[in-house]
């Protein structure tokens, strides 16, 4: 039997050329210089043997921990050939999450509340799970890795790790303890130390069947729009504007829950000082990188500016930190908000602060902008399918605030009550997009622009 320590040194050496290949991989921009082992476990041993890995990732002027699971085999069947990340000691090496034989172990040792090396398993209180379900992974583009088990089950093994407790979870965890209807039902989690501190490794789910995400809906019912350019939006099928509002509701009856949850708290006068400090140094950068963005800069420092003129009167509060139509699925039920993890490429410590619930609002908001813009890049412009994008946009942005304001906390109410605020929000959250597009998906950076361009076109009174 081959010892596992000899199989991790070698494989290491395959670790540099394999990760630039996955998607979840957040370091594409430079070469992988090194990779060093922090941690490993053996949670299954024999053929097939199950690792656990904790690597940092050394890239010139960076360093930042992953987790990997490693399956190795005597003999690789067919099915996990594409998984293949080298051959060691005689043994094929690939990557676990697609082998169904060992990601079941996972659930298993969930179940147990099993403790191996620095490893902790846990199930919540009074969960008990069906064993033995075998996993596939998700196949859509995320930033972490998530197995669904026979439609029960959904566990997310974070990839890219910052040392302690992930929003996800505690965010997950605090609003089940509040009874929040707008969320799947938290069931386990796995962690694990890094650092000296914990760190959170994993979390399993309910698996909600037959969901489908906001994205798929809108961007439906954009194209039914477009699709008939004569007919008033309110009688086009598919129509998104009862969703929208509903979604509104939704949104805000989480803020509502966090605040129960977590507690809220006035913003100090720094508060506001500090994020349009952050805002304007983000947008210093963006425009840096993305020559397209420099020419609005002057209007989008003025929107930030125009932030410091409000008395401080907005609460502070946990909150997503990430809204987007992709992060909504529609159930049988109604609306539910997942991943709470904040913007993946944003600090832990600033994913985990307090914030105004406007930049959820404000997130959501440019998420209706994108849904109708993207059904614009690829064709030839269009004036009559610009005006029904835009219309589309502006009918549901202003359902989504409608529901919102119908169960709003007190002290917000109606968002357009705080235009200046949202503005400069909605401002920031492109400005993050044109990195995010120019970075990932070049062919749309027109997206975020063409917003930004109408945005300060409005705000100069230029409209
Ligand atoms: N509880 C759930 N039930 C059904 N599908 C889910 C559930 N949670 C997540 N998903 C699906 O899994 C995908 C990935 O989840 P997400 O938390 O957004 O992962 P990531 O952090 O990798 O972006 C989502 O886009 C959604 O389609
Ligand atoms: O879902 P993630 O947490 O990985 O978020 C990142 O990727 C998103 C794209 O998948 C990106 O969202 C942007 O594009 C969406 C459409 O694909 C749109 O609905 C969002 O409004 C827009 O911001 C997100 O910004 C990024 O953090």
């Amino acid at each position: 039997m081959t010892d596992p320590r000899e199989l991790i040194g070698a494989l290491v050496g395959e670790l540099p050329e394999w990760l630039p290949t996955q998607r979840w991989f957040a370091g594409k921009d430079q070469p992988v210089l090194e990779v060093v082992v922090l941690g490993s476990t053996v949670l299954l041993e024999g053929d097939p043997l199950l690792l656990h890995l904790v690597v940092e990732v050394r890239q010139d002027g960076r360093r930042a921990p992953y987790q990997l699971l490693v399956g190795s085999r005597g003999q690789l069947p067919e099915y996990l050939g594409t998984s293949w990340l080298g051959t060691e000691r005689g043994r094929p090496c690939y990557e676990a999450v697609n082998d169904p034989d060992l990601t079941g172990v996972l659930l298993g040792l969930i179940d147990d509340g099993a403790r191996i090396g620095s490893l902790r398993f846990d199930h919540e209180p009074g969960v008990t799970l069906t064993r033995g379900l075998r996993a596939r992974p998700i196949t859509s583009e995320q930033s972490n890795t998530s197995l669904v088990y026979s439609g029960q089950y959904i566990l997310k093994l974070f990839r890219k790790l910052s040392p302690g407790e992930n929003p996800d979870v505690r965010l997950h965890r605090a609003l089940q303890r509040v009874g929040c209807e707008h969320i799947a039902p938290l069931l386990g989690s796995i962690s694990g130390d890094l650092a000296g501190k914990e760190v959170t490794l994993g979390m399993l789910q309910r698996f909600i069947p037959d969901a489908v995400d906001g994205w798929a809906m809108a961007t439906t019912s954009v194209r039914d729009l477009m699709a008939d350019p004569e007919s008033p939006p309110d009688q086009v099928g598919g129509d998104f504007a009862g969703e929208a509002q509903r979604l509104g509701q939704a949104v805000a009856s989480v803020h509502n829950d966090l605040r129960r949850a977590l507690g809220e708290q006035v913003a100090d006068p720094g508060e506001f000082e500090r994020a349009t400090g952050a805002m304007h140094a983000r947008l210093d950068r963006v425009a840096e990188a993305v020559p397209e963005l420099a020419g609005y800069a002057p209007a989008l420092h003025a929107a930030f500016d125009a932030m410091k003129e409000r008395d401080g009167a907005i609460r502070m509060q946990f909150i997503h930190g990430d809204l987007h139509l992709g992060q909504v699925l529609r159930t049988v039920t109604g609306w539910l908000l997942i991943d709470f993890e904040g913007e993946p490429a944003a600090p832990v410590v600033e994913r985990s602060a307090l914030r105004s619930p406007l930049r959820d609002v404000a997130g959501m908001l440019r998420s209706f902008d994108y849904a109708a813009q993207q059904m614009l890049v690829s064709g030839p412009e269009d004036p009559i399918l610009t005006e029904r994008a835009w219309e589309w946009a502006r009918r549901n942005r202003s359902a989504f605030l409608d529901g919102y304001a119908e169960q709003a906390p007190e002290d917000i109410g109606d968002p357009r009550a705080h235009e200046d605020l949202l503005r400069a929000f909605e401002l920031d959250k492109a400005v993050y997009e044109v990195s995010y597009e120019h970075a990932n998906r070049p062919e749309w950076l027109s997206v975020p622009l063409s917003s930004i361009a109408r945005i300060s076109e409005e705000s100069s009174g230029g409209e």
